[in-house]
């Protein structure tokens, strides 16, 4: 029996139905399979754990988290509680860079059934590599004085060695795919990061001669997107480029709660996180229409990091066919509660 120890971060807002829903499928998952088996073990890390202890974790958290084979989180978030970017950097972000997960892969594709706001789209199947650890999201910067003379510096980060980390991902998985990598730039208006990361990508595709490549600045690629999402397979972008055009990504799929996301920890000194690319949806929270596909479609990809790609596969064939029958949450037009979707997919694992 393979034994995969997983803690689960359910978070804030609908992080919290999204993620014991997305846990009973890889119950079922494992019943499935015989041979494998989840133990999960649930952390209270949110903003209202920050309410009662004035942090997001414990000061040990790190530390209680590290022996997981994976993590497994919803959403972080909820500004009647907790700034963002406390509770974010204090937890998100904190794990993302102390477990040196330095790639953040976020696939983006048509789904049978669900209608893409894009009138008659081209069949999309793309995936953007994010820079995962520097760039834009970044704490280095200040701010001074107040009021009217009030100045605020935000600092950008890019290291070669990150830089080129994210750009040989890319290509890596690009030659297992279209064997295409399309790089994310802004080298016309940012002065000094923007024209480096030009340089690396140019230099990294010399140790790639079967992968072709273009470069594209980051606002005509957002149009792109939206126009001709098919003309793309590998996309790799810097943190804050990554972020945006994957909810882009998921907005042309017809919703940010469908979209997956892995956030890879590629040296194995830490486990690796996994969780959706959409937040807390405060605005839905309680109401049990959460979309709960992008949780478990992150669920598959977490299959396909432990090397059970076939189950993975079976996984996201089932959500297929329950979107191909339009058994829908309201965010893509149907009418079906989080139970009722997360029911019908476990149903139809049972009987693969
Ligand atoms: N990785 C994370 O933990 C992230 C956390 N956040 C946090 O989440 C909070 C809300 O952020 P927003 O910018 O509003 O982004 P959001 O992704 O939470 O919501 C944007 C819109 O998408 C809808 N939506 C999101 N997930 C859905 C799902 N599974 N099913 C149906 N509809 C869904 C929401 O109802 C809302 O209308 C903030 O505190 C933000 O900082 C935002 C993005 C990522
Ligand atoms: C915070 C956020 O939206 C992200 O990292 O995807
Ligand atoms: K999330
Ligand atoms: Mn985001």
């Amino acid at each position: 029996m393979k034994n995969i120890k997983i803690a689960t971060i359910p978070g804030d807002g609908i992080g919290k139905e999204v993620v014991p829903a997305a846990t009973e499928v890889l119950k079922a998952v494992s019943e499935v399979h015989g041979g494998l088996a989840f133990d999960f073990t649930d952390f209270p890390y949110s903003c209202e754990y920050y309410l009662e202890h004035g942090d997001m974790m414990p000061e040990d958290g790190l530390e209680r988290l590290k022996d997981f084979d994976s993590i497994f989180l919803g959403a972080v978030g909820n500004v009647n509680l907790v700034p963002d970017h406390i509770s974010l950097w204090g937890l998100l972000i904190k794990i993302r860079r102390e477990f040196e997960q330095v790639i953040n892969i976020r696939p983006a594709k048509v789904m049978s059934g669900v209608q893409s706001p894009l009138v008659n789209p081209n069949d999309f199947d793309l995936i953007v590599v994010r820079e995962n650890s520097e760039g834009e999201y970044s704490s280095v910067g200040g701010r001074i004085y107040r009021g009217e003379d009030e100045i605020a510096i935000q600092n950008g980060i890019f290291s070669r060695k990150g830089t080129e980390r994210a750009m040989r991902f890319a290509f890596e998985l690009a030659s297992n795919r279209k064997k295409h990598v399309t790089s994310a730039t802004k080298s016309n208006g940012i002065y000094h990061s923007m024209p480096f990361w030009d340089e690396v990508f140019k230099d990294v595709s010399k140790d790639y001669p079967d992968i072709t490549t273009d470069s594209q600045h980051i606002d005509a690629l957002a149009a792109f997107f939206v126009t001709h999402p098919e003309k793309f397979d590998v996309i790799v972008a810097s943190n804050l480029f990554g972020d945006i055009l994957t909810d882009l990504g998921a907005g042309i799929m017809g919703s940010v709660g469908i979209a997956p996301a892995a956030n890879i920890n590629v040296n194995g000194k830490y486990p690796s996180m996994f969780e959706p690319v959409h937040g807390s949806a405060p605005d839905i929270i309680g109401k049990g229409i959460a979309n709960p596909i992008g949780q478990i479609w992150t669920a598959k990809m977490m299959l396909d990091h432990f090397g059970e790609e076939e189950l993975g596969t079976v996984l996201l064939d089932v959500i297929e066919s329950t979107t191909h029958d339009r058994i829908l949450t309201p965010d893509i037009g149907g009418k079906h509660t989080t139970r009722e979707v997360t029911d019908e997919i476990i149903k139809r694992l049972k009987a693969k």
